[in-house]
């Protein structure tokens, strides 16, 4: 693969051309994106439109098949692992759909071990996971491990390890998931609120409808209008593994879809 062109200066990541299979069958077919600095994007699309497939090469986690991945400047399709596994442990975050936390830890020290491997002090990591945990109110489940926590404190507790170190990019692949409806709102209000004051850059998957505007016309009288919550600053959507809307490269105004989420 060549790595000849750096992505534009105010995209902080960068992808073209992306194709990636799984066991033949293929699950992106030439993809294009770019991700402005700070901002935050929802991918939607139906299951299986490869939203995750996208997150993962977009992150490291995957080497597509073809096509080019760029953080800044570094070439992330072509970086050696060990350097990929370092950019990812410092740079990224992640929380899926489903959390996945280490059984033998206290829901404090899962949040903060992407500081402690960084080689944070034990007392700086404490504290501020701490800050972490109560932000996503589960602080008082802090000294619990994860057996005792119910599957949304769980997820809450990954999501605060997903930003704890105030990761440059933060990919959060359904995050919501796990929770119940009720919840999902107060938490994803969270994440997005606490990425936008740390200057975080949110991708973030959902599944149709949820996060996709509401078409123009259609707005609901504002009185009978649910609360809206401010989620995304730009929709795009993937249909079998294709971008249909507002991926493009080319020059020229971008998308800058606004979405809301109805409470
Ligand atoms: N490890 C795998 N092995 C085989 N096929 C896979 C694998 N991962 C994904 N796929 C297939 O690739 C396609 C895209 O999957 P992907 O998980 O990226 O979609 P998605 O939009 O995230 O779906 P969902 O909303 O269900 O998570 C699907 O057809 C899926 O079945």
């Amino acid at each position: 693969m060549s790595a000849k062109v750096a992505p534009p200066d105010n995209d902080v990541l960068w992808a073209r051309g992306l194709d990636c299979a799984h066991q033949g069958s293929p699950a992106l077919t030439g993809v294009s994106i770019a991700v402005r600095d700070s901002e935050v994007l929802v991918v939607a699309g139906a299951r299986g439109s490869g939203k995750t497939t996208l997150l993962r090469c977009l992150s490291g986690r995957l080497r597509p098949d073809a096509g080019e991945v760029w953080f800044n400047s570094v070439p992330l399709h072509v970086l050696a692992p060990r350097a990929r596994d370092r950019l990812r442990r410092d740079r990224f975050g992640w929380v899926g759909s489903t959390p996945e936390l280490v059984p033998e830890l206290a829901a404090w020290e899962n949040a903060a071990l992407p500081l402690l491997l960084s080689g944070v002090s034990g007392r700086t990591a404490r504290r501020t996971a701490l800050e972490w945990l109560e932000r996503l109110d589960v602080g008082d489940c802090a000294s619990r491990r994860p057996a005792a926590l119910l599957q949304s404190e769980r997820q809450r507790v990954a999501i605060a390890r997903s930003l704890v170190h105030r990761p440059t990019v933060l990919f959060a692949d359904e995050p919501t998931a796990p929770l119940h409806r009720h919840e999902r709102t107060a938490v994803l209000r969270t994440l997005t609120t606490a990425a936008r004051s740390h200057g975080i850059t949110v991708i973030l998957t959902a599944q149709e409808p949820l996060g996709l505007p509401r078409p123009a016309g259609t707005a609901a009288p504002a009185d009978r209008r649910p609360p809206e919550i401010p989620v995304a600053d730009r929709v795009l959507t993937l249909v079998d593994g294709r971008l249909t809307a507002g991926g493009s490269l080319s020059a020229g105004p971008r998308d800058t879809t606004p979405c809301s989420l109805s409470a």
